[in-house]
């Protein structure tokens, strides 16, 4: 049977990268990697550069196309951003890879404005999980104002000068009262979040009919087994225990006292019963729908890429 899909090894993309002036120094690729993230400047080099010419090849047409469309339609609309998602489980790390992505794509040619927004702004604030019963459910997609969320996207897309998107920490655990973003008029806009490749929930009277992942130009799902993710979430809880949730307003200052044994046990159980539930049930299916899947060992070290050809 065909498929849609060319499956590079690493080695075989990164021969791929063209020359180019665009590199990150070990500092910046240091602040910008998540906390037990081992991405270097290697990969940067290996994977992150061939991605980000890629996506740039992508942006050139995408730009292209809507200047001859509003061209043939007699319009002039604002001009219209980039949009990527950027998807994948708790853990995996797609933080590093939004972030690295933001910081290569800054340096493609005419230096582009690129923001990055996570999609944890628009889970419901604690309150309302509790009031609806899911707060265990949380990073589910029930968990979400998608409707808040697709209309956010929806304004930065249609070049609206100054759009505001809530803000999550994960120190109170909760959305933070009065702390917004704002983003006025990127040339790209990253859109990093465990479901944004979901498609719309037609079937649900009511249902909006369009989804984020409608508004991407292009999207990279982050991808590994979920026994090595387990271990990562467990190894970052541990590294969060002496660190993170420490602080005094942190909402898991119980855990700092943990015993290591306490503590695996313990992010074993929020693994097994949310996270890994909500990879298998909610994000894992959307993985096709991505234009590139980046696919890591266990040692996070990305060995392939795959790219939708067609
Ligand atoms: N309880 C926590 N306290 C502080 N930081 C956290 C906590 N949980 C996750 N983080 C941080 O939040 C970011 C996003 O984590 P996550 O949603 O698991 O995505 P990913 O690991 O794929 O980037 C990471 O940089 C992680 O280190
Ligand atoms: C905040 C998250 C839902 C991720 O949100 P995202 O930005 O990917 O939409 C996740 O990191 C999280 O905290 N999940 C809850 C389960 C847990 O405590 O790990």
């Amino acid at each position: 049977m065909s498929s849609p899909w060319v499956t590079l090894a690493r080695q075989d993309w990164a021969d791929l990268a063209r020359d180019g002036h665009i590199r990150l120094d070990s500092t910046t690729v240091n602040r910008l990697r998540g906390l037990g993230d081992p991405t270097d400047e290697r990969d940067v080099a290996e994977v992150y550069l061939p991605l980000t010419q890629l996506i740039h090849l992508h942006r050139m047409h995408h730009d292209q196309l809507y200047a001859e469309s509003n061209d043939f339609l007699h319009i002039s609309p604002s001009p219209t951003p980039f949009v990527i998602g950027v998807a994948g489980s708790v853990a995996v790390g797609k933080s590093t890879t939004a972030r690295l992505l933001q910081e290569l794509l800054r340096r493609t040619p005419g230096n582009p404005k690129v923001e990055l927004i996570t999609t944890d702004g628009f889970l419901y604030p604690n309150a309302v999980l509790i009031e609806r019963g899911i707060l265990d459910k949380k990073g589910f997609p029930e968990s979400y104002d998608r409707r808040a969320l697709l209309d956010f996207v929806v304004a930065v897309k249609s070049g609206a000068a100054t759009v505001t998107a809530p803000t999550y920490s994960h120190v109170i655990y909760d959305i933070v009262p009065d702390k917004l973003l704002t983003i006025e008029r990127p040339d790209i806009l990253i859109v990093e979040g465990l479901n944004v490749l979901q498609p719309a929930h037609v079937a649900r009277p009511g249902g909006a009919g369009l989804a984020v992942s409608d508004f991407f130009d292009f999207s990279v799902y982050v991808d590994a087994d979920a026994a090595a993710i387990r271990d990562w979430f467990i190894t970052r809880f541990l590294a969060l225990r002496d660190t993170a949730f420490r602080d005094p307003d942190s909402y898991f200052r119980a855990y700092a006292r943990m015993t290591d044994d306490e503590a695996v046990e313990a992010g074993g159980h929020v693994w097994d019963t949310i996270n890994a539930p909500n990879l298998v049930h909610n994000i894992e299916p959307t993985k096709d729908r991505a234009t590139v899947i980046l696919r890591k060992c266990a040692n996070h070290v990305i060995h392939s890429v795959q790219i939708r050809k067609i």
